[in-house]
């Protein structure tokens, strides 16, 4: 049966890529998508344990060995009907290069709802180069998020009604920040705070990260959620032991304790840790493939990031894959992109929001200032309601410094 006149879905005419900050970009602090580009005396880049925690030059700033490099990707679709869509990712201008000269022929000429094919053809595509991750599946996960937006557009529909609709009425978020103890006043359901220390500084790197979490316990309570965020920066022995010197101060979880491939290392700290805490990771894996094999390895909750990951396609993909073993799915703070897809996911129970008001003091909503409407959770609770505006409801800035580097 033909579809209704009505129903006919315009086609894709345009795909256009910008970028903003990065180390292409004369000015940094700028914030968006690229949200670990913040001016001076952030918390975010204040002597946070890393892989390069080892070389005392890069142990103070992250941004000394780079992580602000890429920089904001902003992706626009339009389709026949001058209907737009977009979505930003951290891919600065080699996502523009990636988009423009590369996925932008998987694009063009489909129809709006054809969003699970372009999706396998960027993901096929690319393999070559992608190596599955990185700013490749960066790249593929913004275009998938702008389809979404541009799809829930046309439709005059919200993300996640698209989806399925809401599973739930509201979402509960615990916050990533400094301070935990603001957090707990603002009505956020926990506190996650990144270690500061790492292998390098040995016994006496645990004792002061210890040091931190007993003074956060003694300012929250004890029923108030804290949790270390390690980013990869530690060995099966030190994270043994950081958790075993955790748990009297009732640590819930322990993530991202290693690089996102060494799967071993946590088969092994699942063995290793207290009963009871749970393991987390997953922000910085992009691969379908590569969650299954740390939902194998027993990590307690998969903690994609949807621009990062796949977009909400893929996303969707590994929160069946969390749900077919009985584990939580919580993405990393990314937003109104993981607002919509986990609202109608029945293994996140809870949402993570990511401070970045400098001190972690204030509500500024992650993505400040590219995205026009972004919602901030109200006493710690955002409700469907919220997210009741077609695609994922914000608006691009464009009173920011956006550039188009390539031309297709
Ligand atoms: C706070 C952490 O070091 C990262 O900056 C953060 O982006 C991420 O790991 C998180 O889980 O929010
Ligand atoms: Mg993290």
């Amino acid at each position: 049966m033909a579809l209704a006149p009505s129903l006919k879905l315009p086609t894709i005419t345009h795909i256009r890529a910008y970028s903003m900050g990065g180390a292409a970009a004369k000015v940094h602090g700028q914030g968006g998508g690229d949200y670990h580009d913040q001016g001076k005396d952030h918390w975010i880049d204040d002597h946070i344990a890393t892989p390069m925690s080892k070389y005392e030059e890069y142990k103070q700033s992250r941004q000394s060995f780079g992580i602000n490099v890429l920089g904001t990707l902003v992706v626009e679709v339009e389709a026949s009907d001058g209907t737009t869509g977009f979505a930003i990712s951290t891919a600065g201008n080699p996502g523009c290069f990636i988009v423009e000269h590369h996925l932008s022929r998987f694009v063009e000429g489909k129809r709006v709802d054809q969003i699970k094919l372009i999706h396998d053809q960027m993901l096929n595509s690319t393999l070559f180069y992608s190596g599955g991750g990185g700013v490749v599946i960066n790249t593929i996960s913004c275009v998938d998020l702008a389809l979404w937006d541009l799809y829930g557009k046309v439709l005059n529909l919200p993300v996640y009604k698209l989806l399925g609709g809401a599973v739930r009425d509201t979402i509960h978020f615990y916050a990533t920040g400094a301070r935990p103890d603001l957090a707990q006043k603002m009505g956020f359901i926990g506190g996650k705070m990144p270690t500061h220390w790492g292998p390098a500084d040995d016994d006496e790197g645990i004792e002061k990260d210890i040091a931190m979490l007993a003074d956060m316990r003694e300012k929250v309570g004890d029923k108030f959620w804290l949790m270390f965020d390690c980013w990869m920066s530690q060995t099966v022995n030190y994270a043994t032991k950081l958790a075993h010197a955790a748990a009297p101060y009732k640590l819930k979880w322990i993530e991202e304790c290693f690089p996102p491939n060494q799967i071993e290392s946590y088969r092994q700290l699942k063995k290793n840790m207290p009963a009871g805490m749970l393991m987390t990771t997953g922000e910085h894996t992009g691969t379908i493939e590569g969650f299954k094999e740390l939902s194998d390895a027993g990590v307690d909750i998969l903690q994609p990031d949807v621009g990062w990951c796949g977009g909400v396609t893929s996303l969707c993909e590994i929160a069946a894959i969390a749900k077919s073993r009985g584990q939580l799915v919580v993405p990393h703070g990314s937003s109104v992109y993981s607002h919509h897809a986990v609202i109608t996911f029945t293994n996140t129970p809870f949402s993570e929001f990511l401070m970045t008001s400098p001190h972690a003091d204030s509500l500024r909503p992650q993505f400040d200032p590219v995205l026009v409407g972004e919602p901030v959770p109200e006493g710690g609770i955002m409700t469907a309601e919220q997210l009741d505006k077609p695609g994922f409801g914000v608006e691009l800035n464009r009173d920011c410094p956006l550039e188009r580097p390539f031309q297709h």
